[in-house]
């Protein structure tokens, strides 16, 4: 296997670079998967040395990499850096951009391949993919060039359309990797593993068996800095239309003919294209939107959303969404799925939890007060694991049952700690992997159904703030499923 040895990060300086993609690379460091003559250059616009470059990132390593800080591994791992002051939109500055990424090709002697990650606002993706098109920084002959995409991934579908477009016309599909980050995440790599690799989990997986399905995931954090950025987004393309139908997708799709990154990709692409479209009374009925208003989270009283930096006065940016989906094929028709996804509520974690259907009212069911329903709960974060439910009889001298719990736990013990998504994800840029990146149709159809949500929220005005900073989110949310005889399940 070639590894990509010359990787370029556009916003260097920026938050997910000193988050993430440099700590993610210092693990990789430190479990000896890059490549031997890994090299990066970090471009940004600020005016520094790579010195002073590297003091910057040695805190973001310290305060964010899962393996501790070993002064022998950064000092292998610093010594390949370079920063590279670099305003986008100069053209005139990108051929001597190249002639700097030969000079460290030969001095490196890397095979001339080359990994541009854009973690960059979205209005430069299109610019930088042209310069880099433009002067010749993209190779095609003799060796390859790939493209990371951070999200988001336009802002409707006409818009993510018109960026494909540009991106694949310089790139082509199998260089450009959209990133969703949630793809990364170990758990829910697992979700395909449990469901095809267990003989008492495959065969129940359909509306036979099942009641509903639960994909929730809940922040206690609130929009922090990037309030910019989300007023022009809010949960449900922040969220929604990435994250967590990646995740239904996951959990509902059929079993691919190989584990190959096409078969995969094919099955969700079946899943957003069964999606039960929206119309407008449909969105009225079984959306919920919310925004947070003052309240206490972890014990700490915090700012409402429109009190929040670069949020305008007034604000009709939602920052709570669910949603109840339904995918019209034989083995969904007729179970719910319940999504949510929240800022600012009374606890941080992702799940996806399935409730199996209750057993004929025959033997134990009538009378016995304490049955439960069987459930399935897969924690993605952040106590990674799954948990069964089930019943059993209660000890003693008694007929009566309780419910009980299997109980698997990935990173309970001390010591181990799963690899971050950015870690996974940028390793299977090096290999040339793309099955835990998005294609485009996957793109495609989820915008699509996001964008009806949008059309029809765009004609009412909602009736915001509704949820308290540190609750479960909106009254309305609880009503989605209370009307139907249920109520949104979280482990604790
Ligand atoms: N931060 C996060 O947690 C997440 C971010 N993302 C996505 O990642 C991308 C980057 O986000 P984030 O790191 O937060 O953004 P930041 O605003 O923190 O960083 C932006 C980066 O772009 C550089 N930059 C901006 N304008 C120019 C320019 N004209 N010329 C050269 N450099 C420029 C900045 O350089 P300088 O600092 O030198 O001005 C900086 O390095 C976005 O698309 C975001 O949506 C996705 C998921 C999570
Ligand atoms: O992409 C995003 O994800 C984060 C949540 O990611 P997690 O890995 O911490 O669950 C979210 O806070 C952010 O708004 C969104 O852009």
């Amino acid at each position: 296997m070639e590894l990509s040895n010359l990787m370029v990060i556009f916003g260097g300086t920026g938050d997910l670079t000193y988050r993430k993609l440099i700590p993610a690379l210092y693990n990789l460091q430190h479990e000896g998967l890059l490549p031997e003559n890994f090299v990066l250059v970090s471009v940004g616009r600020r005016d520094k040395t790579t010195e002073e470059y590297l003091v910057g990132i040695e805190e973001g390593i310290r305060g964010n990499a899962r393996f501790p800080f070993e002064e022998e591994q950064w000092n292998r791992l610093k010594a390949r850096i370079h920063y590279y002051r670099l305003p986008f939109e100069d053209d005139e500055a990108y051929p001597e951009f190249d002639n700097y990424l030969c000079t460290l090709e030969h001095k490196y002697a890397t095979r001339g391949n080359r990994m541009f990650y854009l973690a960059v606002a979205p209005e430069y993706f299109s610019v930088i993919v042209d310069k880099l098109q433009k002067n010749g920084l993209v190779r095609e002959v003799g060796a390859w060039s790939r493209v990371v995409i951070e999200k988001p991934f336009g802002k409707d579908f006409a818009s993510a359309k018109e960026l494909s477009r540009h991106i694949t016309h310089v790139f082509g599909e199998e260089n450009t990797y959209r990133i969703d980050h949630y793809l990364g995440k170990e758990m829910l790599q697992n979700i395909m593993v449990i469901r095809f690799a267990n003989a008492f989990f495959e065969p129940v997986w359909n509306n036979k068996h099942i009641d509903h399905i639960q994909i929730s995931s809940t922040e206690t954090l609130g929009v922090g800095d990037r309030g910019g950025y989300y007023e022009n987004s809010g949960a449900l393309k922040d969220m929604v239309q990435n994250h967590l139908l990646q995740l239904l997708a996951v959990t509902t799709m059929e079993p691919p003919i190989r584990l190959d990154t096409e078969s995969i990709r094919d099955e969700k692409v079946k899943v957003f294209k069964g999606l039960k479209e929206l119309d407008e009374d449909l969105v009225v009925h079984n959306v919920v939107r919310g925004q947070y208003v003052r309240g206490i989270v972890d014990g700490q009283e915090v700012p409402g959303y429109r009190e929040e930096d670069r949020v305008a006065d007034g604000s009709d940016t939602e920052t709570f969404v669910a949603l109840k989906v339904e995918i019209q094929n034989f083995r969904w028709s007729g179970v719910p799925i319940y999504i949510r996804t929240g800022k600012r509520m009374h606890h941080k974690s992702i799940e996806v939890s399935v409730q199996f259907k209750e057993m004929a009212d025959l033997l134990y069911m009538k009378g016995y007060q304490s049955t439960a329903p069987n459930m399935l709960v897969i924690r993605i974060q952040p106590y990674e694991g799954v948990s069964l439910q089930f019943n059993a009889k209660k000890p003693g001298t008694t007929n009566e049952m309780v419910p009980v719990k299997m109980d698997f736990c990935q990173n309970c013990e001390i010591g181990y700690s799963s690899p971050e998504a950015y870690e996974r994800l940028l390793f299977d840029v090096m290999k040339g992997d793309s099955t835990l990146f998005t294609r485009w149709d996957e793109v495609e159809y989820s915008w699509r159904y996001v964008d009806r949500i949008t059309q029809a929220w765009a004609k009412n005005k909602p009736a915001f703030p509704n949820y308290q900073a540190g609750s479960e989110g909106p009254r309305e949310a609880m009503d989605l499923l209370a009307r139907d005889g249920r109520k949104w399940w979280t482990s604790n």
